[in-house]
């Protein structure tokens, strides 16, 4: 679930290209394995829609609907793609809520910023609001991949890039970061991925069930997921876990994997959703995070280099 302005940008592509929305440069692809938004600000996927899916634009047109149907969705926003942004995103240089946003290289608050120099560096780290570059885009007939650096330096010892490859089976995002300094540092980060949902409080998070997890909304509290998750309102909880998750809003089956990660991140506002992004807006996302939290930061040391990932896909046998 996209704004109407992006899906308009992208309807209007053949083929790939590059397009100015809500004052940032975007990379888009309309190609016969799918769709895919790319901001530059951030590296940020902003919209993955893979040929075939019920909610592609030939699927939607074969069953006689409109592909970029408004009807339920709230205003500026229409429906279509894995992957959910606000209709309303704040203006440069704040960063854009939706899509999968690169933390780095902290994950959170000034209280876990433990790369900032005085523990008080911006929510989430740099790299979600400065401009990156494309470096590479190998484009062959099943997919495309993308790889992105920072424009600058954003770290005096740790360089990051991103690779984002689409086809029309999978979406996979990998944040790579590379020791070239001289002392050991500890990172952790996220790819904050906002997927789309039909309704965010009638969603079903499989492969938690066991885990223990710190509750953010009570003070890190330790607890331990009795059961499947359902999400029923607000959430904000890091779980130790590096299973594969299944996300379920009874109208898809997203499987969500992940790579180098030990802590899944769950997290919806509940009815107090921030700023940018209104009540009803906000019921149509779900955070499942891949992330490195307090609970599995990553040292490196200099020479070395620490990949995390996620990967999207259909579950196996689900109908597309
Ligand atoms: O509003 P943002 O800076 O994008 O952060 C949004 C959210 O990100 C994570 O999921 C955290 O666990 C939440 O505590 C935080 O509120």
């Amino acid at each position: 679930m996209i704004p109407q302005s992006l899906r308009t940008l992208i309807d209007e592509t053949r083929g790939q290209r590059r397009a100015e929305w809500a004052g940032r440069e975007v990379w888009l692809a309309k190609e016969a394995w799918g769709e895919l938004a790319v901001s530059l600000q951030g590296a940020q996927v902003l919209h993955y829609l893979p040929a075939g899916a019920p909610d592609a634009p030939e699927t939607a047109r074969a069953a006689g609907a409109s592909p970029t149907d408004t009807a339920g969705a709230p205003e500026g926003m229409v429906a279509g793609g894995w992957l959910w942004v606000t209709p309303t995103p704040q203006a440069l240089p704040g960063a854009i809520r939706g899509g999968i946003p690169l933390c780095w290289p902290w994950f959170a608050d000034e209280n876990t910023a433990d790369e900032s120099p005085d523990r008080s560096g911006p929510m989430h780290g740099p790299a979600r609001k400065a401009p990156w570059r494309l470096d590479a885009v190998d484009e062959h007939e099943e997919g495309v991949e993308l790889h992105l650096s920072p424009e600058e330096r954003l770290h005096g010892q740790l360089v990051p890039r991103a690779v984002i490859q689409a086809n029309a089976r999978r979406l996979h995002v990998e944040l790579i970061t590379e020791h070239v300094g001289e002392t050991p540092v500890k990172i952790t980060g996220a790819l904050h991925s906002y997927l789309a949902v039909a309704d965010a409080f009638a969603c079903r998070v499989e492969g938690l069930a066991g885990a223990t997890y710190l509750d953010k909304l009570a003070d890190f509290a330790e607890r331990d997921q009795q059961g499947e998750l359902g999400v029923r309102g607000a959430l904000d909880r890091i779980y130790r876990s590096n299973a594969e998750l299944c996300l379920d809003d009874g109208t898809r089956r997203l499987r969500i994997a992940r790579q180098g990660s030990n802590s899944a991140v769950v997290w919806h506002p509940g009815d107090a959703p921030p700023g940018d992004t209104s009540i009803e807006a906000a019921r149509h996302f779900l955070c499942v995070e891949s992330a490195n939290t307090r609970l599995d930061p990553v040292w490196l040391v200099p020479g070395a280099q620490h990949l995390l990932g996620t990967t999207l896909s259909r579950e196996e046998g689900a109908t597309p």
